[in-house]
């Protein structure tokens, strides 16, 4: 059946009785394809039915679905003209793990980063309004999602705003991890509430005397409702002045077409609240959804990963430095934003369960928290994706900076982080805390510095210490690359006689740096290469020493050249050497977004890797 759905008018062809038919296909090319290309699987197989049900009552493309983080949008991608081309999920020039605008007219708005559907589809549903079009506008979101403070931001201006909007809550208790905090405790303890199923039940009696489901029915029933109300788990969306009908089965087609038919005319905000389960159809995912939420290739058959790496992780290596941090020093405490396992402090959670905080997708709330931890004696470490730290930037600045709070940001998935793309990304963290004064911001080159930059950190009084690293495999350059860190002092990795070049980089870069070293000796070139791990502030005396002692210099660094380390040292080159510096080079990424793709893919096709480096020099040396 799937090969004849081309798109959603293709759907509305079939009988509703087939639909359950199609979401068993659907979910098993999701399956198929996820299984070879990795990406978020069980996040979207519970999303199946509802995709079919919104696509089968809904005009798609006029009307308009808008996606809460956008990683369950498979089924909508395969019905949605894109079937042949999904076996290209998250590969460079391939289907986007998320929506996009650009890829497909069903695409409403550009997603990946949580919590923001209800504050676009009211702005479209106002943009209706004001140019006075027709279309229904529907924004889907998941329960991890609702407790962000953006979405109760849009649920508090909805009710002012009083719009024509669809807000539908995809219930699967759980975010990546288990959804944790009141909102959640709130939605579980109404559904489970004895009171609020038997009045349920009998409503349902009274729907079910009903001989048509037209509006006049749903009002009276939601009459008889309204008086229970106290006891539904809509109480709080109907303060928020949203209508709200629920909960209905979300792997049940029928039951959601029918709901959706029967809200789509009504008049203001609504909210349809749907029950589904992470994972559904494919049984290793629905008994862990967290692993599957977002996983590389895997074996169908047993569900175990492919290419296991045998080396640890850069986030494992912080979540175990951050357990001895913590067993040695009471004052430490962890928070993460809904990220325990990804950021690597799952194992310190178990551990410390009162010291190692998972506040929810609240990057802005983390930080400040942070904040209050801090002025208040303790010493916290805040673990968060570069990317989604962007979140907290004005926390960061008026709540940390300003007052020089000890607080350790911990930046893990700095630099390209491959197949999520360009909303994921951590390529602008040099960048935006760069300008912000007080603002200490470092990279380790390797696994063992990562641990003694944390310690280093926690044992200081710096104010905001933030210490970036990438996504994945962590590199040792064994005990002849280890000394002793001084507070804003680089690191000669390799000395050099020859005054030709110098390499300054830092992070993942460094590794670029030493791979290309040997050949570039076997060449009868021997570059001096500078560890910056103190980007910020940078180390002002050996910086002096290199432009007084090289011909070349290279900067080499993985994030955006605007604001990068690099610029800080060219503009102060130009500065302080009376026009009179040597040649610069410097390799960093381009004011740009950058795509989905293999890491290493991307890093050669934007010069960052070490055959780029060799090349570099090479071309710098002939001149
Ligand atoms: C701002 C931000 N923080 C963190 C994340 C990482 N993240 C992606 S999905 C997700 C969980 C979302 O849970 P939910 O909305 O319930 O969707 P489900 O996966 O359960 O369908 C998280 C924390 C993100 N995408 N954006
Ligand atoms: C959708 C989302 O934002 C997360 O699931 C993200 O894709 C996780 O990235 P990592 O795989 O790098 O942990
Ligand atoms: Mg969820």
């Amino acid at each position: 059946m799937i090969e004849t759905i081309n798109s959603p008018s293709d759907l509305k062809k079939l009988k509703l009785k087939d639909l359950s038919n199609l979401a068993n296909e659907i979910r098993q090319l999701i399956i198929e394809t996820v299984s070879k290309n990795g990406g978020h699987l069980a996040s979207s197989l519970g999303a199946v039915e509802l995709t079919l049900a919104l696509h089968y009552v809904f005009n798609t493309p006029k009307d308009k679905i808008v996606w809460d983080v956008g990683h369950q949008t498979y089924a909508h991608k395969i019905i949605t003209g894109r079937r042949d081309q999904f076996k290209t999920l998250r590969t460079y020039g391939g289907i986007s793990g998320f929506p996009k605008i650009t890829e497909s007219e069903y695409d409403t708005f550009n997603v990946g980063h949580a919590s923001t559907a209800i504050s676009a589809a009211l702005g479209m549903t106002t943009a209706k309004d004001l140019l006075n079009t027709k279309e229904k506008i529907i924004a889907v979101i998941g329960d991890g999602a609702l407790t962000s403070g953006i979405t109760f931001e849009a649920l508090n201006n909805s009710g002012e705003l009083d719009k024509d909007l669809i807000v539908v809550l995809n219930d699967n208790k759980m975010s990546i991890s288990k959804s944790l905090g009141a909102i959640s405790t709130y939605l579980t303890k109404r559904l489970t509430g004895p009171t609020y199923n038997t009045l349920r039940k009998e409503i349902e009696k009274a729907i079910k005397g009903f001989p048509v489901l037209n509006e006049p029915a749903l009002k009276l029933a939601k009459k008889i409702e309204e008086s229970f109300k106290f006891f539904s788990p809509g109480l709080l969306f109907e303060e928020f002045g949203f209508k709200y009908f629920g909960p209905v089965d979300g792997e049940n087609i029928e039951d959601l077409v029918t709901i959706f038919e029967n809200v789509k005319n009504l008049r203001g905000p609504i909210f349809v609240h749907i029950l589904t389960k992470k994972g559904k159809g494919y049984k290793y995912a629905e008994e862990n959804p967290s692993k599957f939420h977002g996983i590389g290739p895997f074996d169908i058959s047993t569900g175990q990963i492919l290419e296991k790496s045998a080396t640890q992780s850069y986030s494992s290596v912080f979540g175990e430095s951050v357990i001895n941090i913590m067993q040695d020093n009471p004052k430490v405490v962890a928070i993460s934003a809904a990220m325990l396992i990804g950021t690597g402090l799952e194992k310190a959670k178990n551990i410390f369960p009162d010291r190692v905080f998972d506040v929810g997708i609240a990057e802005q709330h983390a930080v400040t928290f942070a904040g209050g931890l801090a002025i208040s004696g303790m010493k916290p470490i805040v673990a968060i994706y570069s990317t989604f730290l962007q979140r907290s930037y004005d926390q960061i600045i008026h709540d940390i900076a300003l007052q020089k709070l000890n607080v350790v940001f911990a930046i893990d998935r700095a630099g390209i982080v491959g197949d999520d793309g360009e909303t994921h990304q951590g390529i602008f963290d040099v960048s935006y805390l760069n300008l912000v004064p007080n603002m200490i911001i470092t990279a380790p080159k390797d696994a063992t510095e990562l641990d003694a930059l944390l310690k280093f950190a926690i044992n200081g009084n710096f104010g905001p210490f933030a210490i970036r690293y990438p996504r994945g495999e962590s590199v040792n350059f064994g005990d002849e690359f280890i000394d002793t860190i001084e507070f804003g002092k680089w690191q000669v990795l390799n000395a050099s006689d020859a005054n030709d070049i110098c390499i300054i980089a830092y992070g993942n870069c460094i590794k670029y740096a030493m791979q290309a070293l040997e050949e570039l000796k076997s060449n009868g070139i021997n570059p001096h290469i500078i560890n910056a791990r103190f980007i910020k502030p940078f180390d002002t005396k050996m910086f002096s020493d290199i432009l007084n002692t090289f011909n070349n210099i290279i900067i080499m660094e993985e994030n955006t050249y605007i604001g990068s380390l690099g610029q800080t040292l060219i503009y102060h080159a130009y500065l302080n050497s009376n026009g009179k510096y040597p040649k610069i080079k410097h390799i960093a990424l381009p004011d740009a977004f950058i795509e989905q793709g293999d890491s290493e893919f991307l890093r050669h096709k934007y010069f960052l890797s070490k055959d780029n480096l060799i090349e570099t020099i090479y071309n710098l040396l002939k001149k």
